[in-house]
Parts: structure tokens; C-alpha cells; sequence
């Protein structure tokens, strides 16, 4: 599965061309109209949202659908301004294609860390984000909306289109009161998946060390569409990128050595994979993985591993011990026997304490 998996992705025809994705429209409402538009939501009630796990601190005030008919001439704005939305009039595309109006509130604090608001299998088929800028530059400081790689401007009246698949983020509010108009629309665009993948893929490169959610983001649509190995790696990815990385590494090696004792010998390959994959570097993450590979009946995967380890420093005369025992249950009778000598040479006590203990392991028992 995993040559088909290849070969579908190698055999995608690839854009050559990157899709648009943030459309600005600076100025698209005036100071009274802006005023007009927050007034709207004078009676709505004022939610708190706060979600720290999500890097969510603002306030939410949701137009009851009762009262769309007095957005109507803002989405004919809207619709004007930006050819790109399904062409109808206002009244059609709010009952067909918004799911909900909504404002924001940032207060000084307040933060939206990065996010997508549009996954294949939620079911509700969001497409494009529609802003618009209701706070004067001069009210507020911080803030600012980064849309991928682009931050999009922040005028009054500024109104911004963009995928809602496509990773966003509004900056800490230092100062003031940062308020906007978020519309969220739904339809169908063919290739809107495609696109947002290249967009994720492409983010994750260029953004992700600095960024490590945007791995994640990656990792999670890449979950969503069953491309777990590859989900798998984004994670890692997201890990390799924080500061606590070594943490996150023993955490996963910590957690191995449970299941390995446990008896759980796949569970502690995964997650002496994900180790790997966290700090590349580290030999003993190598040597363990070795031997759960080994004990896993994958001989090509253990020696693999086993010879990454000594590249990277791990004690040769144990090491070579777990070759040569690799070696001799995959067949191969001579390299088994170079490795032994080998392992006796780099120190003949510590090669013969390792011998022990790993034949120990093998008689399937070991607990
Ligand atoms: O700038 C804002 O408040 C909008 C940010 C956002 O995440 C959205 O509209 O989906
Ligand atoms: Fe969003």
C-alpha cells in the first residue's frame, strides 16, 4: 500500500501555478457604513470565547438569523467586491451560502492562534472566509491577520476574502479594541482539497520551524484523508519545532519502554518511531528501536536502525552484539559472525552482557 500510496502522489498532476489566496479589497466600506455594520450586532448577545487548548481568546456575537435581512446590502458588497463568490443576489447566497455572520471582538490580550476552519470531513463544506475591517488602525495595536504567509492589511473598512482551509492567525492585541466582521460561506469548488494541501505542504516548508502548528494543521488533514504515515511524520515535524522537542522525544521513549515491558511490541515501535523522527539524532532511540523491530520479526527494519545507531555514536560492542543476532535470524550466517567478531573486539565484557540480555529477550519472554 504504501508504493501505491507513492506513485498516486507521484503521478498527481501538480499545479504549476499557486492558487490566490488572500483577495483584499482595501476600503470596501466607508466609516459609516463600518459604524453601521457594528451596530447590528448592538443587541446580540456578547459570548466569551475562550479556549486555551485552541489559542482562542475573544469575544463572539453571533446575528441570529432572524435579522440577515439586515446584512443583505453588506453581502451585496461583498458580492460585487468579489467576483470569486458564487454570483446570485444577496438574498440567495445568504440562504444558500453563509453559515453564520459573526463578530469579533480582540480586547488587549486577546490572541487566535493559528487555525483552519474548514476540514474534508466536517461535513459542512466551508470555502472562503469573508472579513471585514470594522476598527481604525489607530484603535488598536497588535492584532494583525497573518492569511498563510501574507499579512492582510488592516484599514478601516478593508474587506478579505480567503480559503477558511487555508491556515490563518490574528496576532496578540496589545492595545485597545480590534473588532471585525467574520462571514463564513459554503459551497463546492472543485480542487478546493487539492489546493489547500499544496497550501499546507507549502506553509509547513517555509513557516513550520517558526510555526509548529502549521506541521500540525498539516498532519491533521493528511490524518483526515487517510494518509497516516505521512500525518505521522507532520506531527513529528510539529515536535522537532518547539523548544521542548527533547521532552516531547523521551516522552514517546518513555512511553515505549511501558508497552515494550508490557508486551505491547508494535505500540512501542510506533512510538519509538515517533522518537526517531522527533530527535534523528539521538543513537539510543535507534538502538531501542532496533530491538523492538527485531523482536517484531523486521530484520531489515532492525538493522537499518541498529547501523543508524553506531553512525550516531551508540556503544559498538553492544551494538554490533544486536547486528550479529539480527543477522543470524534473518540468514545470514557470515555477516552474523563478522558482527560478533567485531563486537568482541570493541569490548569483549560489554558485547557478552549484551548477548545475554538481548538472548534473554528472544525467548519470547523477556517479562
Ligand atoms: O480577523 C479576524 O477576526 C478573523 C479571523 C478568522 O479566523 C476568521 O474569520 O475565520
Ligand atoms: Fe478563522
Amino acid at each position: 500500500s504504501w508504493t501505491r500510496k507513492l506513485q498516486k502522489r507521484g503521478g498527481a498532476a501538480r499545479a504549476c501555478q499557486e492558487e490566490p489566496s488572500l483577495t483584499s479589497v482595501p476600503k470596501a466600506f466607508d466609516r459609516d457604513e463600518c459604524a453601521r455594520i457594528l451596530a447590528l450586532f448592538e443587541e446580540a448577545k456578547e459570548e466569551v470565547d475562550r479556549r486555551d487548548a485552541m489559542g482562542i481568546s475573544r469575544r463572539n456575537r453571533w446575528l441570529p438569523r432572524d435579522k440577515w435581512d439586515s446584512v443583505r446590502w453588506v453581502v451585496e458588497r461583498m458580492l460585487k467586491r468579489l467576483p470569486s463568490l458564487p454570483q446570485m443576489d444577496a438574498e440567495n447566497f445568504l440562504e444558500r451560502h453563509v453559515e453564520f455572520v459573526l463578530l469579533h471582538e480582540f480586547r488587549e490580550g486577546d490572541f487566535f492562534d493559528w487555525h483552519v476552519d474548514s476540514k474534508p470531513d466536517d461535513g459542512k463544506m466551508r470555502t472562503q472566509n469573508v472579513n471585514v475591517v470594522l476598527s481604525s488602525a489607530t484603535d488598536f495595536e497588535g492584532g494583525a491577520l497573518q492569511v498563510g504567509s501574507a499579512n492582510a492589511s488592516l484599514q478601516l473598512g478593508d474587506l478579505h476574502a480567503y480559503p477558511a482551509a487555508l491556515p490563518h492567525k490574528v496576532h496578540d492585541i496589545t492595545k485597545g479594541r480590534r473588532y471585525t466582521l467574520v462571514v463564513a460561506t459554503r459551497g463546492t469548488i472543485e480542487g478546493y482539497w487539492a489546493a489547500a494541501l499544496r497550501d499546507y505542504e507549502r506553509l509547513a516548508r517555509e513557516l513550520g520551524e517558526e510555526h509548529p502548528k502549521l506541521h500540525w494543521i498539516l498532519g491533521e488533514h493528511l490524518e483526515s484523508i487517510e494518509r497516516p504515515e505521512e500525518a505521522r511524520r507532520a506531527f513529528a515535524a510539529s515536535y522537532r519545532a518547539t523548544p521542548q522537542k527533547p521532552q516531547y522525544a523521551r516522552k514517546f521513549a518513555d512511553d515505549a519502554a511501558e508497552k515494550h515491558a508490557a508486551g505491547d511490541l508494535r505500540g512501542a515501535a510506533e512510538d519509538l518511531g515517533m522518537a526517531t523522527l522527533v530527535e534523528p539524532d539521538d543513537a539510543e532511540y535507534r538502538v531501542d528501536l532496533g530491538v523492538v523491530l527485531w523482536r517484531l520479526g523486521d530484520f531489515v527494519g532492525a538493522e537499518e536502525q541498529l547501523r543508524a545507531a553506531l553512525e550516531r555514536g551508540a556503544p559498538e560492542a553492544a551494538v554490533r552484539a544486536g547486528l550479529s543476532l539480527v543477522l543470524a535470524d534473518a540468514g545470514d550466517a557470515r555477516g552474523a559472525a563478522a558482527e560478533r567478531d567485531r563486537a568482541m573486539a570493541a569490548g569483549a565484557d560489554d558485547a557478552a552482557a549484551a548477548f545475554e540480555a538481548l538472548e534473554g529477550l528472544r525467548g519470547g519472554g523477556g517479562t
